[in-house]
């Protein structure tokens, strides 16, 4: 049967049950109710609109305050990637607790809390279950015996329209997302080709056929599923921003981009609202944005300089960026300058290979050997590329490339927030994290200090106040100065050595934890007192200022002792 009969077949039966059963006296009129209106649950402080240039969007009606939350939602649809699935709930997302979780007796794939958690998942893992049983039963080998989160997340897309209806608010609000299937560059039509037989084969079909009971007419239904997904999909973070699987939701997909966004979506985990509601994607406004604003969060990692950031987009999300940020970038762009030869405060833009001349835009002193900064911006990026690379595979090298980049880089002049540095900075930081030994010495944990304090001094100089990736940094930093040193070292008077030892040190860590506070405030939510880890900080803050005053009061009564001793 074809794909056209099988449709026309469904035609005729969805006819007849609409004119209900016919008689003598001919077929009865039936009153057809107005569809049900999607996005029921936008607030009544912003709306949708639409823009030639960006299609549809949300806009502010009523003035919008920085660390409000705008919207909370749970995404209707989210999976775990596969190396995650073992370590968290896959229903609340809740990492492992000390006694472990449970496993699904079944397909032995995924893990919950407790058996509520799992009733939670069943309306979509029940097939899931039985499919995942005859990917692994059909997979050549270990590895591959559980599906891609794609592949797992299109999936429940499907069995989610069958379940709730084509004709649901669920399956249209699913529909309404944008597809680019008539725009489409040929690679990614390739690739969502693999894909598109990758999700039939997960489906148990054996011809695209099958797919009409899901609502997928023809082939153009296939290439819309798969656009949809691409472009709409956002990836499900913890509370500290660690990608853990991929998520969708037709609501929070409505927000477009910028390169300098005044939102962000994360996922904060609320104090207040109970599991059942976790993972809760929240859109959180980063800076006061009045009534009729567009509200944008980015789709893309935005310490990237302007090539990269519309190559990304181009790629993913098939359109070129023409926010303020794109069209009139800063001059110079922090992500791209060097400090002046002159070290006057200014910066200078970097050479090219077309312009290679450049000059600091404060006292126009020229940089005089741009071939040496070309060649050191060449290597760092193919550095940048290789360290990515073997971060997981092979540690030692990739902090080697790393280690000797930095320098190299750093003696060229590049502002530590432009690229490559700053992303080799955060590589570096990660890594050594990642190698951090069990028996801590002075010297590694302060390395460790220096490198993530080098990753906040170049994200301050590209991200707002409140920006979570900015306030994540700083937590870090303050929770790294406020570990109890190994091995302190006498207090040099007058001395500038970074980081300080001691009570210096302590001080240092209370004042960043605060800052790092103020921020995540903003970026996780004031309702939300700052998320899972803006509660952390608190509590951190908190006990560093009660060592600070104990210490205080240890040189009162030292210095108090002394007097009455020479009384
Ligand atoms: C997640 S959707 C956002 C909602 C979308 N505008 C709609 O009407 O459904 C992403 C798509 O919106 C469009 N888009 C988002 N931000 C844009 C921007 N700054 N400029 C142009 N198009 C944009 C692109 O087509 C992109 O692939």
């Amino acid at each position: 049967m074809s794909f056209a009969d099988v449709r026309a077949r469904r035609q005729a039966k969805d006819a007849r049950s609409l004119v209900g059963s016919s008689s003598s006296s001919g077929p009865k009129l039936i009153s057809i109710e107005p569809p049900e209106p999607l996005f029921g649950a936008l607030p009544s402080s912003i709306d949708i609109q639409s823009s030639p240039e960006r299609g549809r969007g949300i806009y502010a009606k009523e003035p919008l305050k920085r660390g409000g939350t705008v919207f909370s939602i749970k995404p209707p649809i989210y999976v775990l990637s596969t190396k995650n699935l073992e370590h968290f709930c896959s229903s609340c997302i809740s990492p492992a607790p000390p006694t472990g979780l449970k496993r699904c007796t079944q397909c032995k794939n995924l893990w919950y809390c407790n058996a509520t958690c799992q009733n939670n998942d069943w309306a979509l893992h029940k097939k899931e279950c039985a499919a995942m049983q005859r990917w692994a039963a059909g997979a050549p080998s270990l590895d591959v015996a559980i599906p891609a989160e794609p592949i797992r997340c299109l999936g429940r897309v499907l069995w989610g329209k069958r379940k709730w209806g084509l004709d649901s608010v669920w399956t249209r609000e699913m529909d309404a997302m944008q597809s680019h299937r008539t725009s489409l560059p040929p690679e990614a039509a390739e690739s969502h080709t693999h894909l598109a037989h990758a999700v039939i084969r997960y489906l148990g079909l054996t011809a695209p056929e099958e797919l009409v009971p899901f609502g997928i007419n023809d082939a153009a239904g296939i290439v819309d599923l798969i656009s949809r997904f691409a472009t709409n999909s956002i990836t499900l973070t913890s509370p500290s921003l660690a990608p853990l699987g991929v998520s969708v939701s037709p609501l929070v997909a409505l927000v477009n981009h910028s390169c300098d966004p005044n939102a962000v979506v994360v996922f904060p985990r609320s104090a207040k609202d109970p599991a059942s509601q976790e993972p809760e994607a929240q859109l959180i406004a980063i800076r006061d944005i009045s009534p009729g604003e567009e509200i944008f969060t980015s789709y893309i990692d935005t310490t990237l300089p302007r090539a990269h950031r519309q190559e990304a987009l181009s790629a993913t999300y098939n359109f070129s960026c023409g926010c303020g940020f794109c069209s009139r970038p800063p001059a110079p762009d922090p992500r791209e300058a060097l400090a002046c030869p002159k070290t006057c405060g200014g910066a200078c833009p970097f050479p090219s290979e077309e312009d290679p001349l450049t000059r600091c835009v404060n006292c126009k002193t020229a940089v005089a050997s741009t071939d040496a900064v070309l060649d050191a911006l060449r290597i760092g990026q193919e550095a940048l590329q290789k360290a990515t690379h073997l971060q997981f595979s092979d540690l030692p090298k990739a902090q080697q490339l790393t280690t000797n980049m930095i320098p190299i880089l750093t003696s060229a002049k590049a502002l530590p927030s432009s690229h490559p540095l700053l992303a080799l900075t955060r590589l570096r930081q990660s890594l050594l994290l990642a190698a951090f030994p069990s028996n801590l010495t002075q010297d590694a944990l302060d390395g460790l200090i220096r490198a993530s304090s080098a990753s906040v001094t170049g994200l301050n100089a590209v991200f707002p106040p409140g920006h979570p990736t900015r306030a994540l940094a700083l937590a870090e930093l303050g929770k790294l100065l406020a570990v109890d040193e190994p091995e302190p070292r006498p207090a040099a008077p007058g001395s500038s050595v970074f980081p300080p030892s001691g009570p210096a040190r302590l001080r240092l860590a209370c004042e960043t934890l605060i800052r790092a506070r103020d921020e995540l405030l903003i970026s996780f939510g004031e309702h939300n007192d700052g998320g899972e880890v803006g509660r952390e900080v608190r509590e951190m803050v908190v006990r560093v200022e009660r060592e600070l005053a104990a210490w205080g009061q240890g040189v009162r009564n030292v210095i108090e002792d002394g007097a009455g001793l020479k009384t």
